[in-house]
């Protein structure tokens, strides 16, 4: 059976979203607790596979998950798919105030979660628990875990955590408030890496990213860098600069492209881009999933 490493523990939306698209029968799921490990477990190989986080629809590009996959390991991605990422307020009902107050939530002083996913929820944060001091944690199910262990050593006393439904059953704790994500269309971009091939349905979408360095002092470099696509009528879904980290003011360039790298036009526009003087390197050339048919063949 192939393991799957995921960031942990048990509930995160990582998991959840790896049980829809993955299905759980034919893999074994386990959790790590920071996601460098995540990633290093798959390198090692204790896991076959690591499903990391890469893009959320408000808080977008996850940087660090980002720049691990560009800089620390060479793992190539192997798949990509959407999940709904579904926030919700979770503790104990004890701690909400009567609907006669005006806030239920007034009493809540402390929140749990990962950063990302309380930005995630920042209009609903501001309108209802202005003022709320937020502790950033590993993960979402890291912050339920938690607000579950101090409830049972000192009692409900006003914190709670941002998490999935999942985490709220896992530890039978309670949703204060269901979906509280700033919008409703709050999907996160998920990728599988790798260095073997994994047993997927096929997908018609095909996408292939790649990292791409400017020579230095090139005037107009990116331009023709975006040229060598355009007049192939090669579409691009995603181009994003990153810091390469070497010193201040030098970037790097993450391209989603769509298509494969087997097409005939990709590798020719790589060719072209090459010829400029410029750095290539592809992270992965993969089919890509979106939730409507994930949770139609789930
Ligand atoms: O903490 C989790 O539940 C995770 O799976 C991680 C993660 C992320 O780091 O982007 C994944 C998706 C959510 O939008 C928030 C957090």
């Amino acid at each position: 059976m192939k393991r799957i490493a995921f960031l942990g523990p048990e509930g995160t939306v990582s998991q959840e979203s790896s049980l829809c698209f993955l299905g759980d029968k034919e893999y074994e799921f386990v959790s790590y607790p920071q996601m460098y490990d995540v990633f290093t477990a798959t390198v090692n190989g204790e896991t076959d596979f690591s499903v990391i986080p890469i893009e959320n629809a408000i808080d977008g590009s996850v940087s660090l998950h980002v720049d691990l996959l560009v800089n620390e390991f060479s793992l190539p991605i192997l798949a990509e798919w959407v999940y709904p990422s579904i926030q919700n307020l979770i503790g104990y009902k004890q701690d909400l105030l009567p609907e006669s107050t005006g806030n239920p939530y007034a009493g809540i002083s402390k929140i749990y979660s990962i950063p990302v996913a309380t930005s995630q929820c920042y209009k609903f944060l501001r309108a209802n628990i202005p003022g709320v001091q937020s502790e950033g944690v590993s993960s979402t199910a890291k912050g339920v875990q938690i607000v579950k262990e101090r409830g049972e050593s000192e009692g409900p006393g006003g914190f709670a955590a941002i998490g999935t439904r999942l985490a709220a059953k896992l530890h039978g704790l309670d949703i204060l408030a269901e979906n509280i994500t700033d919008h409703q269309n709050n999907y996160t971009r998920f990728v599988l890496v790798g260095s073997q091939t994994p047993a997927l349905r096929p997908s018609d979408k095909l996408k292939t990213t790649i990292v791409v360095t400017l020579p230095e002092d090139f005037p107009g470099a990116l331009h023709q860098v975006l040229s060598a696509f355009a007049w192939r009528r090669i579409n691009l879904s995603k181009i994003e600069s990153r810091p390469t980290k070497l010193k201040l003011g030098s970037y790097y360039f993450y391209i989603d492209v769509e298509g494969s790298l087997d097409s005939v036009l990709l590798p020719a526009a790589i060719a072209e881009i090459e010829a400029l003087g410029c750095q290539v390197r592809a992270l992965g050339s993969y089919p890509c999933y979106d939730y409507d048919t994930i949770k139609a063949e789930a």
